[in-house]
C-alpha cells in the first residue's frame, strides 16, 4: 500500500507559503492506519527498545498504538506546563521564537532504551530536543521515528540517531 496517497498535502497552512503534511486522511483510513502502524513496529523494532517516547500531540497518536503492538509503555514529552509532579524541561529554537518541552522526572530509569515517535520530521529541532530532554532524564535514545520527512529541511543532519520514517518528500 503506497501511504501517500493517503497524507494530503494542505497549501497555505498555518501560513502562506507553507505546505502543510496532513495525516488526518491517513488516520481516517482504518487499513491504511493500521499498515503504517504495522510497518513502523517493525522498523523500530531492531532498536530494541525497552521504551517508547512520543512528542506531543500528533507524536502520541503514534507512541500509543506502537507501545501496544510492541508490548511496551510509553512516555508524553509535553509541551510546557501540562505535567504534574517534578519535571525536567528544555527550551528549544523554533522557526520563529523558542518552545519548551518536559518530561516527567521519573519517567525513565537510567539506561532505559527509548525510542522517540513524532508523526513528522521537518527541520528537526523538537526531535533534536526530545532526545536531549530524554537524555537529561537518564535514558538511552537508540534511534527516533516519524511517519513523514521533509527531506529538503535537512532535518536529519541535527540528529545523532538514526531515524526511521515511512514516507519522505523532497519538495
Ligand atoms: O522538525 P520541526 O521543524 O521541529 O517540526 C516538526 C514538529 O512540528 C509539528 O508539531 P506542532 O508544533 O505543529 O504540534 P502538534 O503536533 O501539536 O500539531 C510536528 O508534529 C512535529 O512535532
Ligand atoms: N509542513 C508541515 N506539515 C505538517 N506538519 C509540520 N510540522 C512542521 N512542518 C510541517
Amino acid at each position: 500500500m503506497d501511504l501517500r496517497q493517503h497524507i494530503r498535502g494542505v497549501p497555505d497552512f498555518p501560513k502562506p507559503g507553507i505546505l502543510f503534511y496532513d495525516i488526518s486522511t491517513l488516520l481516517r483510513h482504518g487499513p491504511a492506519w493500521h499498515e503504517a502502524v504495522a510497518r513502523m513496529a517493525e522498523a523500530i523494532r531492531p532498536h530494541a527498545p525497552t521504551m517508547l517516547a512520543g512528542i506531543e500531540s500528533r507524536g502520541f497518536l503514534l507512541a500509543a498504538p506502537l507501545a501496544l503492538q510492541l508490548g511496551l509503555g510509553f512516555v508524553m514529552l509535553r509541551k510546557r506546563g501540562k505535567l504534574p509532579g517534578a519535571t525536567i524541561g528544555l527550551d528549544y529554537a523554533l522557526e520563529y521564537g523558542t518552545d519548551r518541552i518536559e518530561i516527567q522526572a521519573d519517567a525513565v530509569r537510567p539506561g532505559e532504551r527509548v525510542v522517540i515517535l513524532d508523526d513528522l520530521l521537518a527541520t528537526g529541532g523538537t526531535m533534536a530536543a526530545g532526545i536531549e530532554l530524554l537524555r537529561k532524564a537518564g535514558a538511552e535514545v537508540p534511534a527516533a521515528a516519524a511517519l513523514i520527512e521533509l527531506t529538503f529541511l535537512k532535518g536529519r543532519e541535527r540528529l545523532d540517531v538514526p531515524c526511521e520514517v515511512l514516507v519522505s518528500y523532497d519538495s
